[in-house]
């Protein structure tokens, strides 16, 4: 008979149970992703030396879920980034797929040599975690180099402590006013009111007030103290009409709407697509329904068209070098920042002032305007007083003086003409940051100057070209032999 084998029964092997990443590891994953983009678009704007948002915008635009973490992250890599660098090159662990990535490597090298945990997930974490090893030896072998103990050493901290600022906060009093906002928020922090700006709050450093509900629903905006004052310093009336000249993202705009409680027309205008977009965001925030956003250059606005023959007062708050806020964008950890770039500085300060005097100018040329601030969050005297004065002999030819915006300020213009001494100028060091306002008044005002009894008619916020009051070109040029620039 012949033997039949037995068929055996299929042997079950088990599969080892795929382990699924834990929420924390995920959420990890997701900012370490979220961190590498915003330090691509950082680190690309840096190299060209091209004004990019700053850090905190960034980090803090809608599409970044994560944002405490990849703030975090993306300071932490930045202040380590030229130790990552030399341990990546000394280490020699990156293929080209890896190199294609710099920004999500720096990143995941962060973590691995100075972070918390080890990551777990993620391609990119799987074959430099592999590589760890390699990685601190080559950190090790940095050190020697350098004839340095320990990272700290290598690392010039100096420029982050001492910068310890309070955080303020502007209450929106279109839909809060400041003593329920100073009730709401004594339940978290000490809270003051700022003695120069009424609607402003201070509260201790590090106060972290992002995801505050009365900040989300635009009752609050964080907006720092020199920010605050300009507006403050213009003094709308409510109806009045007013241009922001230069407006995105919007903070002063939805300031002056405050200022004016929401009565008569700010036209708000942005030369830039992207930031006209910021600019709506912040309107609809701040619940304002005065405002006009005017999508173009300011430049191109004809001053005598009838449409704007009632407008008593413009800001403009034009681009500026943002000198006087480098810590607060935190530039100081760019990578720029360390190499000398004075020459490429004074070309582009020189071209920026060209601007602000041209835009300065401009302003001052509508006929019905009354008063016009300038500020810019510089430290530069080419930006600020050099640009003042550049205009004094037109402002004065139409009939404006400098006036000096909140008198008990202590600390004026640097004097290098007469009359610096209206001009207010914040310090990096002792007011923690660097700003600088100037005000011009009208003096001999005609009758049809005067402030308008009915308060201006409430308009709908539009965004297109639909100006056709736009300077033709004739006389532009025509007026241009007026401008001192
Ligand atoms: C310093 S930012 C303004 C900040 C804004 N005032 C705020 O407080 O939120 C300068 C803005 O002016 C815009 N800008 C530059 N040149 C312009 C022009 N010729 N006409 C209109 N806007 C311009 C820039 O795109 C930028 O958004």
């Amino acid at each position: 008979m012949a033997r039949h084998k037995s068929k055996a029964p299929p042997k079950v092997t088990r599969q080892p149970k795929k382990q699924q990443p834990s929420g924390a590891e995920r959420s990890s994953l997701y900012a370490r992703r979220e961190a590498a983009k915003v330090l691509h678009t950082v680190l690309r704007g840096d190299a060209e030396r091209r004004a990019v948002a700053s850090i905190k915008s960034l980090v803090f635009s809608p599409s970044v879920r994560n944002k405490r973490g990849t703030f975090a992250l993306v300071c932490e890599t930045l202040k380590y980034l030229n130790v990552i660098k030399d341990v990546l090159e000394i280490a020699n662990v990156l293929n080209s797929k890896w190199k294609r990535q710099e920004p999500l490597v720096y990143i995941i090298c962060y973590d691995i040599l100075f972070g918390k945990e080890t990551p777990s997930i993620g391609d990119a974490e799987k074959f430099l975690v592999r590589r760890k090893d390699a990685l601190l030896s080559g950190l090790a072998t940095l050190l020697v180099r350098k004839k340095v103990k320990s990272v700290e050493e290598l690392l010039d901290l100096s420029q982050l402590n001492g910068h310890i600022k309070p955080r303020y906060v502007r209450v929106n009093t279109l839909k809060l006013d400041v003593d329920s906002a100073v009730q709401e928020l004594e339940k978290l922090y000490k809270v003051e009111k700022d003695e120069t700006v009424p609607d402003l709050l201070v509260m201790p450093p590090g106060s972290d007030l992002h995801a505050h509900p009365l900040v989300m629903n635009g009752r609050l905006f964080l907006q720092g103290k020199g920010s605050s004052m300009v507006a403050a310093a213009l003094q709308p009336e409510a109806g009045w009409e007013v241009i922001d000249a230069c407006s995105a993202p919007g903070n002063k705009t939805v300031h002056l709407a405050s200022l004016m409680k929401g009565q008569g027309k700010i036209i708000a205008c942005e030369l830039n697509e992207e930031r006209v977009k910021r600019l709506e965001q912040t309107i609809k925030l701040s619940g304002a329904t005065n405002i006009e956003v005017f999508h173009g250059d300011f430049l191109s606005l004809n001053p005598t068209d009838p449409s704007f023959a009632k407008v008593r007062a413009i800001l403009l708050d034009p681009s500026c070098s943002g000198s006087g806020t480098i810590t607060d964008r935190l530039d100081h950890l760019l990578p720029s920042h360390s190499t000398d770039n004075t020459n490429y500085d004074s070309i582009r300060l020189h071209k920026l002032a060209v601007f602000q005097k041209k835009a300065l100018a401009h302003a001052l040329s509508f006929p019905q305007v009354e008063r016009v601030v300038y500020s810019t969050c510089s430290i530069h005297q080419i930006e600020n007083e050099d640009v003042v004065s550049s205009v004094l002999p037109l402002a004065s030819s139409l009939g404006f003086e400098l006036s000096t915006p909140f008198p008990q300020w202590q600390r004026r213009g640097l004097s290098v003409f007469t009359g610096s001494e209206h001009l207010l100028r914040m310090d990096p060091v002792e007011d923690k940051e660097g700003f600088f306002i100037a005000l011009f008044t009208k003096t001999n005002k005609t009758d049809n100057s005067k402030p308008s009894e009915i308060p201006g008619r409430e308009c709908r916020r539009r965004r297109k070209q639909f100006y056709p009051f736009l300077w033709p070109k004739v006389f532009f040029r025509a007026w241009n032999g007026r401008f001192p620039y």
